[in-house]
């Protein structure tokens, strides 16, 4: 990050000077699929890469670039790149570090749609992968291969909240010269700053936080130029995933509060985990912000705050935790989190259900798991939704009686 900045000025101003575009406060939209040339040798120039400029939009677009240049900053890297969703950006990128017969190792759960690829890139180019706990140095030594390509973690751990040491596994797979690829979806680089820590490749799904507002899908990757540049030229222009100008429009404007609304994100949850710690209907709440979660450690030397994002399971079955979804007033009933809204969701029926149920259980995700990305309500209101719903349940009503 730009160090003379703190990031709630970065955040706002990074990446973009309105005296280049007429004065205009906010960043000009360029809605164009396409650019025109002064000539055909200007033409020619630009594709032979002798000249700067814009050419066509799925090989660039000032909008976006806008973008690019913000999150590479926020994230304290030195390019960003833009995708049409969060898994354009992670196919990107895994696409990119593998060949055929290499191995990915990964943290021990994963985003269902991510377990899907790396099924798909088994299939098709016997890349495997496998899950490590990455809880000590010596585990993960062990667990890396010959041909292991790169290690692929996400920190908050989709849904379970289980967090990895960054600068330890950062500091191991640099010994074995190993990429490290985290996905910062749920901590953003406000409350977390992969890069920094001595990883080297960040994914977003921008959809989320980066957002914020449930309007757009989208995928950021921040990196170092060398290999971001290779991506731009390579899987980014040829599998063609890009981001339009509107989508990095908006992802822009919602940029700009992202400190704010995380601030809030985390002050809710952190309320709600203490409610939620305290009722007899809720068997286990897993918050990363929670000073007996196992890795809590972790969580103070890497993150700012506890995040936006809370799991918990319930008494009795699948059907009470998909009962208790239904008894819910305004909390919404939906995949996705970050939002302004409240959304609450069933991971092993929803995010996660394309993980075979073995796999699922292995991750640490039941069948009661129910997963709460807190909104910026007031979290006295998020709250009692939850208590009037958790109250009407049969298995919880008979647990508080005994
Ligand atoms: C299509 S399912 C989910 C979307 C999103 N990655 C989530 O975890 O909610």
């Amino acid at each position: 990050m730009n160090k003379s900045k703190r990031f709630e000025t970065s955040v706002i101003h990074a990446g973009y000077d309105s005296k280049q575009h007429l004065g205009s406060l906010s960043t000009p939209i360029f809605q164009t699929s396409t650019f025109t040339f002064d000539s055909a040798e200007q033409g020619e120039r630009r594709f032979a890469g002798e000249e700067e400029g814009y050419i066509y939009s799925r090989l660039g677009n000032p909008t976006v670039r806008a973008l690019e240049e913000k999150i590479a900053e926020l994230e304290g890297g030195e390019m960003g790149l833009a995708f049409s969703s969060g898994m354009a950006a992670v196919s990107a990128v895994l696409v990119a570090l593998t060949k055929a017969d290499d191995h990915i190792l990964c943290s021990q759960g994963l985003y269902g749609c991510t377990f899907g690829l790396l099924s798909m890139m088994k299939e098709k180019y016997n890349i495997t992968s496998d899950f490590s706990l990455m809880e000590t140095e010596e585990e993960l030594r062990n667990r890396i291969q010959p041909n292991t390509a790169c290690i692929y973690i996400e920190t908050p751990i989709n849904p379970t909240m289980r967090l990895l040491d960054l600068e330890m596994i950062s500091r191991i797979a640099k010994e074995y010269n190993i990429p490290v690829v985290v996905d910062n979806t749920f901590s953003t680089p406000y409350l977390q700053r992969p890069l920094e820590l001595g990883c080297d490749i960040v994914i977003h799904s921008a959809t989320k936080y980066i957002g914020g507002h449930g309007d757009v899908i989208a995928g950021l990757v921040v990196a170092k130029e060398e290999f971001l540049s290779e991506v731009a030229m390579t899987t980014q222009k040829d599998i063609g995933g890009v981001m339009s100008p509107f989508d990095a429009w908006l992802l822009l404007r919602g940029l700009k509060t992202l400190p704010v609304r995380m601030d809030r994100h985390s002050f809710n949850a952190e309320r709600i985990f203490k409610e939620m710690e305290k009722h007899s209907g809720i068997k286990r709440v897993y918050y990363p912000g929670d000073t007996n979660h196992p890795d809590y450690s972790i969580k103070e030397k890497q993150m700012k705050q506890g995040g936006g994002l809370i799991s918990f399971e319930i008494e009795g079955s699948k059907e009470n935790a998909q009962e208790l979804l239904n008894l819910l007033s305004f909390i919404q009933i939906a995949v996705s989190l970050g939002d302004a809204e409240s959304l609450i969701q069933h991971p092993a029926t929803m995010t996660h259900a394309v993980v075979p149920e073995e796999e699922r259980l292995k991750m640490g995700i039941t069948d009661q798991m129910i997963r709460l990305s807190v909104g910026l309500e007031a979290w006295e209101d998020i709250w009692s939704d939850l208590e009037q719903a958790l109250s009407k349940l049969p298995a919880v009503k008979e647990k508080i009686n005994n």
